[in-house]
């Protein structure tokens, strides 16, 4: 595959070793649709309009598995969360949960289903409630799941605070009295309470500083190992995706442009997007700490998406065949799925010159 390597390929010697295929997944997403119906411009008589959130997305997760989920703001990453849970119902679609599909699930039957799927929030302060103490915050999944037996929680929580790192004492105090690192450890508690198998952690660590955005991704990274989790990432941030993730999909305008092992993407991005993404990562030497996307013009709006590839009126690989044709996945390699007409020619011609192998 080409040859395109991009600057801040991540250290990836260490934790995330590919898992080994399962035949049923554990999570499975077909043709997921979520649309938005709105008002437009003029509020009370704006005519309505539909916001194309997610348009059509396919992916499956493996037990013990991270796939990540990339793209600039508004491409739907955090909606595909939601779905997931079923925390969005999906405008149409299947999100199949151990084979059983959650869109047709009973309200009750859902409830039940439910603890085993959870999220972790980007604002570790703002998703606590602020009148109970962590100890309430911790306890609740095991109330309204009635897990243990009611002298037994008080425990559970203790064990759940150990785990992620905090102090039994903890339980008794509010959450104005931890800092967001903190914070983030009691939304992972929480998260943990219900014994869940696959959490959607979505930007867990973007609001955090960096010394202890380390901290939390590496006790994310050994909760995974020793409780065999299943990881949905969404995060902007590549240089975190490359170390947290197994699988990477990236995302534009509702769509999934390109999907692969996490090494053969970040050795060889196809699409023309994902390589205008890696073009974008700040080298660490610069001390930049945020990416700017260098593609040229402005995301459309998803009210209204291009026809055809819905990247072309932003591709400097477009051609006509583009503006009519949406081009669909397809495999370029071990797993590794692209959709672009001309990912292989977007590989030689390089348009946002990432560095080139040898
Ligand atoms: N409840 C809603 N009603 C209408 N539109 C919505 C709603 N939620 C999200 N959207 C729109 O759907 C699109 C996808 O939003 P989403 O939050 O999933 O993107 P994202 O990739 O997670 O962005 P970010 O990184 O900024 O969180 C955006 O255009 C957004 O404005």
């Amino acid at each position: 595959m080409g040859g395109l390597v991009d600057q801040s390929v991540p250290d990836v010697s260490a934790e995330a070793a590919v898992p080994t295929r399962a035949t049923t997944p554990m999570l499975e997403v077909k043709d997921l649709v979520v649309h938005y119906e709105t008002r437009g411009p003029g509020a009370l008589f704006g005519r309505s309009q539909t916001v194309h959130a997610v348009d059509g997305i396919d992916f499956a997760l493996q037990t013990n598995e991270t796939l990540a989920l990339v793209g600039e703001s508004g491409c739907g990453k955090s909606t595909t969360g939601r779905a997931a849970l079923m925390l969005e119902r999906p405008t149409s679609g299947q999100v199949r949960f151990e084979g059983q599909d959650l869109a047709t699930l009973p309200r009750r039957q859902l409830t039940a289903m439910r603890r085993h799927l959870q999220m972790v929030f980007q604002d570790p302060i703002g998703s606590l409630n602020a009148r109970h103490t962590v100890g309430y915050a911790i306890a609740e999944p095991l109330l309204v799941h009635n897990l243990r037996p009611r002298g037994q929680r008080a425990d559970r929580v203790t064990e759940l605070l150990e785990l992620v790192g905090l102090p039994a004492d903890a339980a008794d105090r509010y959450p104005y009295e931890f800092s967001g690192g903190q914070c983030q450890r009691i939304g992972i508690a929480r998260a943990l309470a219900a014994e869940p198998q696959f959490i959607v952690l979505d930007e867990p660590v973007s609001a955090l500083d960096v010394s202890i955005q380390a901290q939390i991704l590496q006790l994310l990274t050994d909760l995974q190992t020793r409780l065999g989790l299943s990881y949905l990432f969404i995060a902007h941030d590549l240089a975190v995706v490359g170390q947290m993730s197994d699988r990477v999909a990236v995302m534009y305008l509702g769509q999934i442009v390109e999907i692969a092992a996490r090494d053969s993407l970040y050795t060889g991005p196809m699409h023309p997007y994902t390589q205008a993404l890696f073009s974008a990562v700040p080298e660490p030497s610069v001390g930049a700490d945020r990416q700017t996307v260098v593609v040229s013009g402005e995301v459309p709006s998803p009210v209204d998406p291009p026809a055809g590839c819905r990247f072309h009126t932003r591709c400097p690989m477009a051609q006509e065949v583009c503006a009519v044709e949406p081009p669909t996945l397809r495999d370029v390699g071990s797993d590794h799925q692209v959709a672009c007409h001309f990912a292989e020619d977007a590989v030689q011609a390089n348009p946002f010159g990432l560095h080139l192998e040898g």
